[in-house]
Order: C-alpha cells, then structure tokens, then sequence
C-alpha cells in the first residue's frame, strides 16, 4: 500500500532516504526525471511537436531541468523557460541547469512576454510540494497564459499553484496529465482540484514502502500488488457454505432493480448462496433476472443466525424505524448499510447504538451529507469520515473518485481503481453486493472493503472499455470476473 505523505514531510522523508542510501540528492531527481520520461515517451512517441518546459526556482524546477535534458537526448526539441537567476535557485537545480544540452533553448523572462506556439507541448515544473503562498507576479502572469493555451499540458508532481494538502486559493495550472512522485498528494485526490489535474499517474522514485514506515501513516493509496495477500483462499473441497451464505434486504415497493443488482454482483463476487428479502413486488423480476439467487419474504425469514453477512439498504424506501432497529438487534455480526438503510440512520440517531461494531457503511456525497451535516469542501468531509468511523467503531466508505475508506483506528485508504464513466445509477448497488459477499466469504471488514472497492472500480474500467459513456451497472457486475482473473485470484 502506498503511503500518503504530506508535503512538509516529502523533504525528511527525502533527506533520510539520501542518507541512508548513500546517494546525492541530484541522483535522486534524476530518478524521479527518468520514472517522468518513461511515462512521457509512451504517451508522445516520435512527437514533432516543441515541448516547453517552465521552470521554478526550486527541486521541482531542478526536476524540470532534468526531464528537458532526457527529452532533449531523444531528439525531442525543447525550451526551458525559467524566470530566476541560477544563483537564486536550489543546489539541483543549479546541477541540472548545468548539464543542460547546448541545443536546448534557455529562455530567461522576467516579465513573461513570450509567445508561445499553441500546437506544442507545456511541462510545468513551476512549483511542487514547497509552495507556500497563492502563485503571484511573473508565475501567475505565466500560468494565466498557460492555461489559456491549446497545447498538451503535464504537471510535474503535482500542478503549480497546488499546495501538497490543502485546497488551492487563487490560480494554478491547468494539467491534462500529472505526473505525481512516489505517491499522490493529498490534493490531488481532492473532487474540487479534479479540473486542475487531469489524468493521474504516480511515478516511482524507487523509496521502498518499507522505508516509510519511518514517518507518521494514516493515509494510504491502494495499490493491485495490496489485493492478493487480502484475498481468502478457497481449497479444492470447498463447498458453496464456504463461499457464504447472505442476505440480501431491499427491493421494496416497486424497488426491486436495486435489491436485483446488488444480488447479481455477490453472485459474480463469489457467493455461494445469496438470499433476497424484498416484498411480493419483487419476485417476478427477480425470477427473470437472477434467477441464481433465493427470495424471502418476511415471514419465511426465522432467524437472521442463519446468515453470514447482511447488505441492507439498495430499494429499501421509506420503511418504518422499528423494522431496521429489529433487524439491528437480531443480526450482531458486522454488516452492510447502503441507501434507504443510510437515510434511515441519518433520520433516526438512536440507531447508531444497536450498529454492530465494525459493520460498513456506504454514503454518496448525499447520503454522508445527510449522516454528518454538511462539510465545506473534501478537506472537512474527509475529516468528518475520519471522526465518524473512529467514534462509532465502523468502516465508512466514502463513494466518489478516489473512493475512501475510513476505518476505526483512523487510517484512511483511497481507492485507485475506477472511473468517470460508473457515475451511473445502480453502480453503488453493485458494490453493496461485491462487500456483503466477500463478508459472508470470511474476509475480516477491513479486507472486504478494500478488496469490494477495489474491484469493483476495476470491473468499472473493464466495463468502459467497450462500453465508454454507454456503461450501465449491469456492465459492471458483467466485469467483475475478468478483475478477479486479470489480478489471478482463484
Ligand atoms: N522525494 C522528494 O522529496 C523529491 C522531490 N522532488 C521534487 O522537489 C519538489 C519540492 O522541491 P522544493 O522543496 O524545492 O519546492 P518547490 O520546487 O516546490 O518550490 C520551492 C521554491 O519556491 C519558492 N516559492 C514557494 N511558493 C512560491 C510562490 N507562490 N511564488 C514564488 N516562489 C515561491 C520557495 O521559496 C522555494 O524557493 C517536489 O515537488 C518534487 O518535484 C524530486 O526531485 C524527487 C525527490
Ligand atoms: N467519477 C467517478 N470515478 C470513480 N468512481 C466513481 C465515479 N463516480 C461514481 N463512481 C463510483 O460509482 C459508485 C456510485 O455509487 P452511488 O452514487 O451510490 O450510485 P447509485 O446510488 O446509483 O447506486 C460508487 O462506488 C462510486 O465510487
Ligand atoms: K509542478
């Protein structure tokens, strides 16, 4: 799992990295330049078009320097725009300025004047994680200008104007791609700096994760090589009562699409038997639509000690109070709230108490407004999840890009998988379904949520690769095996 650092801790952890590898800090932003090239040449191979690179006064500019000397070894044509005198500027950035090819254009502006061509590709090596005040003077002034450019933008760790871990004040540069060292930054995850970043890709400056473990974690990003030892292992005599036995509450009142796809996808997640409670609305269409799974009604139902994991919630409407509170009491292993069974919470506080501890919950942005009130950005949202799961000994998953999970003990743990295009009614369903199965298969709450979202955001990038805008939830369900193959998990 990578750990989330925060930027002021970026310059230790690098300081005691040097040292205990006995490597020079130039030597280090080389890496980082040749971990940001390789993603470079892949994405603009035998480019013709000019590639400019602004750069900073500090590392972040030193990393600049070096990138536009690998491109220029390719025989890429660059320019580097800077608009400090060398004497005014980082150790690095000094070296690299040095090293600099003799045909690489040096453009010193002090008042940015320079015409820029709109078909050519901007690197932005203006700021990283050591800005400390909104962009003003020369560095607004060209970044206003950039952003105002048809050109092919990249952010170099993360785009200039960013602070590492808080939200933006004033203006920054606008990436189609950053490239983000080690780890992401913290405000890159955030929803509000989504138009600022682009597309993310995290590049390895080769710190082990081990290393890390030095500095203070409680954020981490997930990473496919963390899914396979959180897995369980089925044995070749393993009977469906191993693969669980679930239950499924929802579907009420004409609802049953909900119920239906959160049945289907811990169907494909694995489970061995899947049992639906909905009421008589549901049962055609879930006999023509899953026919795998089981219905029950309430009467038939005699002891929820049957089950090893209840999701209740997608369908559920507007039910009495008192039906969920009996379901609470009679059901004492960690289970699933989603939808209806969220509002009902949120409406009902007493409910709180009879939640079984380490049970899961799976708020919208909506849902979690409705749970904790409203938060003025993701900063204080995150911070609401945070307290929210720690005070009532539950996993929060918070839904959305970069979904967070949010455990007991205070860690939180952003999803890296998915995409825009399973922002589709039904697909929470989905995942409502995927976490209830891997519960019911034995997996602790903690693994069954990392493993759900995980998976589920990759059988949404499964799906949209046929399907693009056009993806329903159904697509999803449809593509969580081939996760389960691609990632080898028998
Ligand atoms: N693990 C690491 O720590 C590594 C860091 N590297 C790079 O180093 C960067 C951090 O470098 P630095 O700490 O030198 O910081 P930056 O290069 O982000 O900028 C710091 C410099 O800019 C000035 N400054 C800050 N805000 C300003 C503003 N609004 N207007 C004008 N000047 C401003 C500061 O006084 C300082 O001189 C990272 O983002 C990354 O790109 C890489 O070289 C790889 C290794
Ligand atoms: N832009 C996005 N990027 C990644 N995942 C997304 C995006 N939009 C939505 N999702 C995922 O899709 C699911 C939507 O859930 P939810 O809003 O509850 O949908 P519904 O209520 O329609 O079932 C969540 O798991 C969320 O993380
Ligand atoms: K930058």
């Amino acid at each position: 799992m990578l750990s989330i650092l925060s930027g002021n801790q970026v310059a230790k952890l690098d300081k005691a990295y040097i040292q205990s590898e006995n490597i020079s800090s130039w030597e280090l932003m080389e890496r980082a330049a040749l971990s940001f090239v390789r993603d470079f040449f892949k994405r603009f191979q035998n480019s013709k078009k000019k590639i400019f690179v602004f750069v900073g006064p500090g590392n972040n500019g030193g990393d600049g320097l070096a990138i536009a000397r690998l491109i220029a070894d390719r025989g890429y044509k660059v320019s580097v725009i800077t608009f400090s005198e060398k004497e005014k500027c980082s150790k690095d950035y000094v070296i690299n300025f040095e090293k600099l090819p003799e045909n690489t254009g040096v453009i010193l502006e002090k008042d940015f004047n320079y015409e820029l061509a709109e078909d050519g590709i901007v690197i932005d090596a203006l700021f990283g994680v050591g800005i400390n005040r909104p962009l003003e003077g020369v560095f607004l002034k060209a970044v206003k200008r950039l952003n105002e450019l048809h050109a092919n933008k990249i952010a170099v760790d993360i785009p200039s104007g960013l602070p590492a871990d808080e939200l933006v004040e004033g203006e920054a540069f606008l990436a189609e791609l950053t490239v983000s060292f080690q780890f992401p930054k913290f405000s890159l995850l955030f929803p509000e700096h989504a138009k600022y970043i682009g597309e993310l890709l995290v590049a390895s400056i080769g710190i082990p994760e081990d290393f890390l473990m030095k500095f203070e974690r409680r954020r981490f990003f997930m990473q496919e090589s963390d899914m396979l030892p959180r897995h369980k292992k089925f044995h070749a005599f393993s009977h469906k009562g191993d693969f669980g036995r679930i239950l499924l509450i929802g579907g009420r009142r004409g609802k049953a699409g909900a119920i239906i796809l959160s049945a289907r996808a811990a169907l494909r997640t694995g489970s061995g038997l899947v049992h639906v409670w909905a009421d008589d609305s549901a049962v055609i269409p879930l006999h023509n639509n899953c026919i795998e799974a089981m219905y029950l009604d309430g009467e038939k139902l005699v002891s929820m000690d049957d089950f090893d994991a209840l999701g209740i919630g997608p369908g559920l409407g507007q039910v009495d109070v008192s039906e969920l509170e009996g379901i609470l009491k009679s059901f004492r292993k960690p289970l699933v709230l989603d939808a209806d069974a969220l509002n009902l919470l949120s409406e009902n506080p007493q409910l709180w108490a009879n939640l079984p501890e380490n049970s899961i919950l799976t708020p919208h942005l909506k849902e979690f407004e409705r749970i904790s009130g409203k938060a003025k950005n993701q900063m204080e949202r995150l911070e609401k999840a945070r307290s929210l799961a720690s005070d009532n000994k539950v996993y929060l998953v918070l839904k959305g890009a970069f979904t967070c999970v949010s455990a007991p003990d205070g860690t939180q743990y952003f999803n890296s998988t998915g995409n825009k295009h399973m922002a589709t009614a039904g697909s929470g369903d989905v995942l409502t379904g995927m976490l209830t199965a891997m519960l019911g298969q034995g997996y602790s709450p903690l693994d069954a949520c990392l493993c759900a979202v995980f998976h589920h955001g990759l059988a949404g990038q499964v799906a949209s690769k046929t399907k693009g805008r056009g993806t329903i939830a159904s697509d999803i369900i449809e593509s969580i095996p081939q996760t389960f193959l691609d990632l080898g998990i028998d």
